[in-house]
């Protein structure tokens, strides 16, 4: 019918994925329907594979703002779309597959935190990864750990498995719940004026700084806590810190103390924090390839 919305050309309709796509494995149920491991049956080429139900046209508006997303943020730091496919009432999302997964899974599997070399390559990388979000009006709005990727060569992959992120040009917000608190930052709690304005992308900046953070100690600040209070503790307290700052360098305690202001206002943009020394033209990935390799050799133990 002429109602229906204009047809997204990033979505392929009425062809069976599963011609061209092998599923060879599950990836864990994930919070929207399940996640399989695929394979091209041409190329090779290996993905990790979301199906969704749609039920409604509004579903359907909703992940083609995660479609639209991604089909515009290309780049090595953000999570590329292979392709998407509308069949069979579902929506298939071929996601590139990133070998060693995500970052809080790799320091609990190796149940130690990142040496501050491999923060200051993942940091330098999610910077970039997020200037590009931001150049394309694109709120991240859930960055942590668990939504940080790494390939098998060091690459770092920001992907959002909650799908939280918000595309500001068309002022879609994604489910209103909110997301997990502890790298939440004290507007967002607040729903304050700064929410909905040109500052609203300053939160990734400050759940940033939260990540580093949890990079260097595994945990967020106050994980203990019970989330309620989490959201209170973030108003009210000052801005939280490293356990133990001798451990490391004044630069790293600088970048996170620029991060963790909480007038948003005052909070650097990714490509302003892109200048700062601790990760300025840092570039170098071998500390990373230590980890994956690492946790390639834990995970294959079994
Ligand atoms: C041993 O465990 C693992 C786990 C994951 C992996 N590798 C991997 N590689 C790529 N994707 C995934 C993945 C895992 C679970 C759920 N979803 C995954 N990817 C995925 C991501 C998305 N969407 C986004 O990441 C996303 C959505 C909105 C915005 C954004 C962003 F703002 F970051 F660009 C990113 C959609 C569909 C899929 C299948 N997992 C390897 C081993």
């Amino acid at each position: 019918n002429h109602k229906k919305g204009q047809w997204n050309k990033n979505i392929k309709k009425d062809i069976d994925p599963l011609q061209q796509w092998e599923i060879i494995g599950e990836l864990g149920d994930g919070a929207f329907g399940s996640v399989y491991k695929a394979q091209n049956k041409e190329t090779g080429v290996l993905a990790a594979l979301k199906q969704v139900t749609i039920n409604s046209e509004e579903d359907l508006e909703d992940f083609s703002v995660e479609i639209n997303i991604l089909a515009e943020c290309v780049h090595r730091n953000v999570v590329g779309l292979h392709e998407a496919f509308f069949f069979d009432g579902k929506l298939w999302m071929f996601i590139e597959f990133c070998g060693a997964g995500a970052l809080d899974s790799i320091m609990v599997d190796l149940e130690k935190p990142l040496t501050e070399s491999q923060i200051r390559y993942v940091c330098h990388e999610m910077c970039v990864g997020l200037d590009v979000l931001h150049r394309h009006h694109v709120i991240h709005r859930d960055i942590k750990a668990g939504n940080v990727l790494l390939t098998m060569d060091g690459e770092v992959k920001l992907a959002d498995f909650g799908v939280s992120a918000k595309n500001t040009q068309t002022h879609q917000r994604r489910d209103t719940f909110i997301g997990t608190p502890y790298w939440m930052a004290p507007e967002v709690i607040l729903c304050e004026t700064l929410k909905d304005t040109p500052y609203d992308f300053k939160a990734d900046i400050w759940s940033l700084g939260i990540t580093l953070i949890e990079f260097a100690q595994i945990e967020p600040p106050n994980k203990d806590m019970h989330p309620m209070r989490v959201l209170i503790k973030i108003q009210k307290a000052d801005p939280p810190s490293l356990d133990q700052p001798s451990k490391w360098s004044k630069q790293f305690i600088n970048f996170i103390n620029k991060c963790l202001v909480k007038d948003p206002k005052q909070r650097p943009t990714a490509a302003e924090l892109l200048e700062h020394p601790f990760i300025k033209d840092y570039t170098d990935k071998s500390s990373i390839l230590d980890l994956i390799y690492e946790s390639q050799k834990e995970t294959s133990r079994y």
